[in-house]
């Protein structure tokens, strides 16, 4: 099987045994396989109660495995990398969140693709739409790049 594509953000804001938040993006980026585009690496400001800027990217990755299996193999990328569970708005090691699926729109008791609040967020958007500006959201039909241009300037 030739497989689905997977756009996936990365964010960090805590060093890890990787060292910096860039580094570690960058060896999870190593970890994850199958990929075949990342945007530059982008430092941001904080959304939410944290003090600390993140690192923060977004990777097109080839795969063959449903949603649910890849976020099985995200979920034990980032327990490697120390994120400590119950944690939802705090410091984060490694954050992995699958963003789009080729496949559409997918739901499940664990995840739904798209991402809930990926248009809402400049530190998703911006890199997406460098990566692939013509990929609409299946759900508001969208393009990436028109969904960012739609984002309040202000906005995280
Ligand atoms: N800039 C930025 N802010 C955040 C991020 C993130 O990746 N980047 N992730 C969060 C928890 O998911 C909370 N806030």
């Amino acid at each position: 099987m030739d497989g689905a594509s997977y756009a996936i953000a990365l964010g960090s804001n805590r060093r890890t045994r990787y060292g910096s938040p860039r580094a570690t993006l960058n060896a999870a980026l190593a970890m994850l396989g199958g990929v075949e585009r990342v945007s530059p690496i982008i430092e941001t400001p904080p959304l939410g109660p944290s003090r600390r800027r993140f690192a923060n990217a977004v990777a097109l990755v080839r795969s063959d495995e449903t949603p649910d299996a890849l976020l099985t193999r995200l979920k034990a990328i980032e327990r490697d990398f120390g994120r400590r569970a119950g944690r939802r708005w705090g410091e984060r090691a490694l954050d992995l969140d699958i963003v789009l699926w080729s496949g559409g729109a997918w739901a499940s008791s664990r995840l739904t693709v798209p991402h809930r609040a990926f248009r809402e967020r400049r530190f998703v958007l911006g890199p997406l739409a460098v990566l692939a500006p013509g990929w609409r959201d299946p759900i508001s039909r969208r393009t990436m790049r028109q969904l960012l241009a739609r984002l309040a300037p202000y906005r995280a």
